[in-house]
């Protein structure tokens, strides 16, 4: 890899076109003009990196302004985006400076500590400190096969809508759902648009999103988004059903929207591919193993303040421990922190003793979530037990009794 001479250049609000066609192109899709629209109403210039060979634009990366959820609150966090390099450009060093740049940005700043992105391949990111901070499970199953335990009398009733006109509703459950929910980022109104967005192009021949909303005692507690796509074969039906998501702050709410979900007629199969890792759908169905659900990666989280990072998000268990960082691009974060928490506070502090732990900001990022293991990181190679015993101390404390799940890709 050389160094690019091109220089990286802050984005105006008129460049949205020609980004978001360029990276129509290196994702290999068409640019539709609706989601051109609601995306260019998400679009922040000002956090947008661009680079031009004379005047065409070659290299991009921007951010989004959110709330990221932590174990035990919400943090605000640099939602990494748009990132593309012309084919006549790759491999000549473009990504490596905008991610520079970025970062340093983010951490001068000083108003986010961490960053978060989707990958869409996992090996662009770790060398720039991203760590594989949640999982999810893609469903896909044969919903024929599935039973849910028999509806009990105070379940409540579903109603059938669209989403759009019941983006009131769905924004409370969310917002509610969301106090709780470790990877879950906050939605305005623009991002309401957003997840709502239902380009004809992008239905893959399925009908349009509808949403079924569970109501209990107290109203709307908990909506499903899916569609359905019709399917036949010579022994009969085989439809399939789609799901987004399924936000329920009732457990009755989460069974009463699946069992609907599951037994739409005419359908055979289900997709569901943002499933979190403890999804409840695993243990509710009679037959888990008939949702053929495959493990992948969801959100990448780079720690780009590391005290302020530690500091923001509350711990399982208490904890005091001394953790050696290497950070070879924000060089802040290199030293040795000393992380004092538990389920109602933290403190990090740079550190005068010895440290417990050593590893890179990567392993912060992951564990940073409660999705990863630390000792599973130290069976890897990339966690250092300094201290004989820091590892059993400290390993249970970063975990939370949710999995860190993710919702929207942005
Ligand atoms: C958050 C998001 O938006 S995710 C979307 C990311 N974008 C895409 O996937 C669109 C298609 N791909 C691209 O546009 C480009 O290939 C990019 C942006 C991924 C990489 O841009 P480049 O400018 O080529 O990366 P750059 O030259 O800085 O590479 C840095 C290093 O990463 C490696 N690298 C970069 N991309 C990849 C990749 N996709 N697979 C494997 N290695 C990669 C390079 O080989 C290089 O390694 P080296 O330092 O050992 O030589």
């Amino acid at each position: 890899m050389t160094t690019s001479p091109l220089p990286i250049q802050t984005a105006r609000a008129e460049d949205w076109d020609e980004i978001n066609r360029t990276l129509g192109q290196l994702f290999h899709h068409a640019v539709d003009p609706e989601s051109h629209e609601i995306e260019r109403a998400i679009f922040e210039p000002e956090r947008a990196l661009l680079v031009r060979d004379g005047t065409e634009l070659v290299a991009s990366a921007a951010a989004y302004t959110r709330e990221l959820g932590v174990p035990g609150g919400a943090v605000p966090a640099a939602h990494v985006t748009l990132v593309g390099v012309a084919p006549t450009h790759r491999r000549q060093g473009l990504l490596t400076a905008m991610m520079r740049r970025q970062l340093r940005e983010i951490h001068d700043a000083r108003r986010e500590p961490v960053a978060v992105l989707w990958a869409s391949e996992g090996r662009i990111y770790p060398r720039f400190g991203y760590g594989m901070a949640s999982q999810r499970l893609q469903v896909t199953g044969e919903t024929i096969e599935l039973r849910l335990p028999a509806p009990t009398p105070d379940e409540g009733r579903l109603r059938l809508g669209r989403p759009a006109d019941r983006q009131p509703d769905l924004a409370r459950v969310y917002e509610q759902a969301r106090a709780n929910r470790p990877g879950w980022s906050a939605r305005d109104d623009r991002w309401w648009r957003y997840v709502l967005g239902d380009p004809e192009s992008q239905r893959g021949g399925a009908t349009e999103r509808r949403v079924v909303l569970h109501e209990g005692p107290d109203g709307v507690d908990g909506y499903g988004l899916f569609r359905t796509k019709g399917e036949w074969d010579g022994a009969g039906p085989k439809g399939l059903t789609s799901v987004d998501e399924v936000v329920a702050t009732s457990d009755a709410a989460y069974r009463a929207i699946w069992r609907m979900l599951l037994s739409i007629d005419l359908t055979r199969q289900l997709s569901f591919l943002r499933a979190a890792v403890d999804e409840p759908l695993l243990r509710l169905v009679n037959e888990p193993r008939r949702l053929a659900a495959r493990l992948v990666d969801a959100l990448w989280v780079r720690v780009v303040d590391v005290p302020a990072a530690l500091a923001a998000r509350r711990y399982a268990t208490d904890v005091d421990v001394v953790i050696e960082v290497t950070d070879d691009l924000l060089p802040e974060n290199t030293g040795r922190w000393r992380l004092q928490g538990g389920s109602k506070t933290a403190h990090c502090t740079p550190a005068t003793g010895p440290a417990d732990l050593a590893c890179d900001v990567r392993c912060l990022g992951e564990l940073f979530l409660g999705g990863a293991g630390l000792t599973a990181l130290a069976d890897a190679g990339r966690v250092r037990e300094l201290r004989p015993g820091a590892l059993a101390a400290a390993g249970p404390a970063f975990t939370w009794h949710r999995a860190p799940s993710a919702m929207e890709i942005f």
